[in-house]
């Protein structure tokens, strides 16, 4: 698990093994120690270097192991007495150094990287902190301004930049181990403590308290009631203060709250989750690991509005070459101007080359018959999508796939009007296409498994974190997004206000509360879809809307507010008030107050003082609720899939691990309970009622996340 080699010069080499990041685990902390010591034992042994297996130093500790019991070499203990050792260390840096593996680094006496590593330290998106010494060494070496910025974001940098921050001493394009020993053989002999970065004061300075405040109120700013980010401004700050050992010291309590806590728990299982959804599988056993992926190289994309120009943007800007097509010369050329623009601002931003060349426009069908596969981006509407998905069967070849970019039609009633049902496949993009992360690859009931790997690989190669998902209304974002709506607009008609429901889920961590988003997106989306799906008709009257539709609970109220014209943002009114039309500042708006005073007056509702809690019970444990009823349809292959589809297309604080990775933290057991109540009391809404899935998992003693998969399969073999 380390590799000890004595080279012909003075230098032993230990390399770390255990692919394919060199985590260390406890076997490669053991396999160091033991390494180290026979370095120091043998006297012709005059320097060290460390490297890693496969050109990859080391992405860290085993982050698998922080869910048992830690044994083996503490990597506190290990790094100080690799500092304190009397002959010379070296890093030799390729590939990454990530957390516990640049702390390693910066125990060592020197630091040399290839240019192509990437260096960090992320411990604070895992829910705690550089904790073998990093909050303390590091500043050590950048100052606290820098340190601060790294260590509370988990940002990477380039070795460039490492090297213009003092992380490094020394950047190659070459091979880093080799530069590492001729750095090691110039400097052999010099002394060692002037780069024990441990025995360095405290790195402080007149403006400390000040800038410690500035990045404590940008981290509870953007990520709110996260506790890492806080205690790591806390460490860093003890290293402008302290004396190293007292640092330690800190930086050791700090450790120890933030460890076990329930949102390190949340944090490192989405660090999992996200992982595991690119190992899709599909309910007839077809999976990532047996279905090969043919390539792309040419891709068509219908459509230039919004999302087409985003889905484009992002195709180039990963290599992809891209015919946009749109339907009229007038639309194609304010679509080509957006997306050259935004194309050329971002190579402006990055420094590189304009990648404009890979990109054509046209008008006609039949410049997309060589496309390997197509993305269809036209307005939502299944009558147009049909007639474009025909049209196109009649210019594609035979083993061109279709694409859908919807966000919640019938994949399967689409791909019947075409010649090839199995090489159709839904990709529901998230808007802004090109900066969102979440793809949903929606799989309908012909899809072939050869259709869904080839949209996972090119999801996966533009960037996309990609979740593979069966065929139903709102596919699994947006089906249990109605629930968790339908929740708030409820809440607002017993007697909460928007700002209200905002505020309770802002405090529970989402960046933006539903109120805030639906203003954002624009009312007049939904009220479009509801008036396509009958909900509002001519029947409807328009003055007192009936509160029942389809045998349920409906709520009139974003009708309403649509047939005022309060489309939101876009119009300076929605469910906020805002200084002009597109200006983002939401106020809380005096007339939507009352309005929703006549409207319970109206309707004969008592308003009831609703408490934050029974805000995030109502919403959240509804989405997991549907996500119950999800798993059991089969639509998601397991709850972390569910869980990385909320936390990257819906704003799910991350430190919560998800709705169902919640559910699981605030027990299975009080989750039923809470639905059993709502129900109770309100009959008209038959999603509260609790799933079969979560009564049977409760009934069966509430077993962890990690093994509902299990559950689920045992309750589809029964049925
Ligand atoms: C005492 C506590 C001290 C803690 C200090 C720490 O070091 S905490 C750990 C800090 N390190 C990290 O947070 C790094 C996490 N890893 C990554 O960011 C990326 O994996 C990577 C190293 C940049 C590589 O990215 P790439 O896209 O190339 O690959 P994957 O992300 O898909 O990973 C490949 C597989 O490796 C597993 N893995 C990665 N890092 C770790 C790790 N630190 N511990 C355990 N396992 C790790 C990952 O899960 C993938 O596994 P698969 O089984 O192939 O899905």
């Amino acid at each position: 698990m380390a590799r000890y080699t004595r080279l012909t010069e003075p230098i032993a080499l230990i390399t770390l093994n255990n692919p394919p990041v060199n985590a260390l685990s406890s076997a490669v902390r053991s396999g160091i120690v033991d390494s180290v010591s026979q370095a120091l034992k043998d006297d012709q042994v005059k320097a060290v270097v460390f490297c890693g297996e496969n050109r990859m130093f080391s992405g860290g500790a085993d982050i698998k192991e922080f869910s048992g019991s830690m044994s083996g070499p503490p990597l506190v203990r290990m790094i100080h007495s690799i500092e304190a050792s009397e002959k010379l260390m070296v890093a030799a840096i390729e590939g990454v150094a990530l957390g516990g593996g640049l702390e390693l680094a910066l125990g060592c006496h020197y630091r040399v990287a290839n240019t192509k590593a990437r260096l960090g330290l992320p411990e604070v998106t895992l829910g705690f902190l550089p904790g073998a010494g990093g909050t303390q060494r590091l500043p050590r070496l950048t100052g606290i301004t820098a340190a601060l910025e790294l260590i509370t974001t988990g940002r990477q940098i380039s070795a460039q930049e490492a090297l213009q921050l003092g992380i490094v001493d020394q950047v190659t394009e070459g091979n880093a181990v080799q530069a590492a020993m001729e750095l090691a053989l110039s400097v052999i002999g010099q002394p060692l403590n002037p780069r024990r970065l441990s025995l360095r004061p405290p790195v402080w300075s007149a403006d400390v308290d000040s800038v410690c405040e500035v990045a404590l109120a940008r981290v509870k700013q953007h990520s709110r009631g996260a506790m890492a980010p806080v205690a790591c401004v806390q460490a860093v700050r003890a290293a402008a203060m302290l004396p190293y050992s007292k640092g330690m010291e800190k930086e050791r309590q700090l450790m120890d709250t933030l460890f076990r806590s329930s949102q390190a728990r949340a944090l490192q299982y989405a660090f999992f989750a996200q992982r595991n959804a690119g190992k899709w599988s599909l309910p007839n056993g077809a999976r990532w690991n047996n279905t090969k992926a043919r390539d792309v190289q040419r891709v068509g994309v219908i459509g230039l509005g919004t999302m087409g120009r985003g889905i484009a943007v992002s195709l180039v800007k990963a290599g992809l070459s891209v015919v946009a097509l749109e339907s009229d010369a007038k639309q194609l050329e304010s679509g080509k101007k957006a997306v050259t623009a935004m194309l050329q601002r971002d190579a402006q931003r990055r420094g590189v080359g304009s990648p404009l060349h890979l990109l054509t426009f046209a008008l006609s069908f039949h410049q997309l018959k060589d496309v390997d596969l197509v993305i269809e981006a036209v307005f939502e509407d299944m009558n147009l999508k049909k007639r474009v998905f025909s049209d196109l069967c009649k210019v594609l070849r035979a083993g061109t796939l279709i694409c859908t970019n919807t966000s919640g039609l019938n994949v399967d009633e689409l791909a019947k009007v075409t010649d090839r049902q199995h090489l159709v496949v839904g990709m529901h993009f998230f808007a802004p296409a090109h900066v969102m992360k979440l793809l949903e690859v929606v799989y309908g009931s012909r899809s072939s498994p050869e259709a869904v790997a080839v949209a996972m690989a090119l999801g996966k190669r533009i960037q996309k974190v990609c979740v593979a998902v069966g065929n139903c209304p709102g596919f699994v974002g947006n089906r249990m997004l109605k629930l968790y709506m339908d929740q708030s607009l409820y809440l607002l008609e017993e007697g909460a206000t928007p700002e209200q429901v905002d505020q309770a889920l802002e405090e529970f961590g989402f960046a933006m509360g539903i109120f805030k988003v639906a203003d954002l997106s624009g009312l007049d989306v939904g009220w479009r879809v509801r008036k396509a799906s009958g909900l509002i008709g001519p029947d409807i009257d328009p003055v007192n809307p009936s509160r029942w539709r389809l045998g349920q609970r409906y709520c009139p109220l974003p009708d309403m507010l649509c047939q005022q014209g309060r489309f939101g943002q876009k119009t300076g009114r929605g469910w906020y008030l805002y200084n002009s039309p597109g200006s983002k500042e939401a106020k809380p708006d005096p007339e939507i107050l009352n309005f929703l005073e006549d409207y319970r007056l109206k309707y004969g509702i008592t308003p009831q003082r609703i408490s934050s809690q029974e805000v995030i019970e109502r919403c959240a444990f509804s989405l997991a609720n549907e996500g119950f009823r999800i798993l059991e349809d089969g639509i998601a292959a397991g709850p972390e899939d569910i869980d990385v589809i909320y936390l990257f297309g819906y704003g799910w604080p991350r430190h919560r691990g998800g709705p169902m990775f919640y559910a699981s933290q605030v027990g299975l057991s009080v989750v039923l309970e809470k639905m059993e109540h709502y129900h109770r009391i309100h009959p008209d809404v038959p999603s509260l009622e609790p799933s079969r899935l979560l009564r049977r998992l409760v009934a069966e003693g509430s077993p962890p996340i990690q093994q509902w998969r299990n559950h689920i399969k045992n309750l589809h073999s029964q049925l």
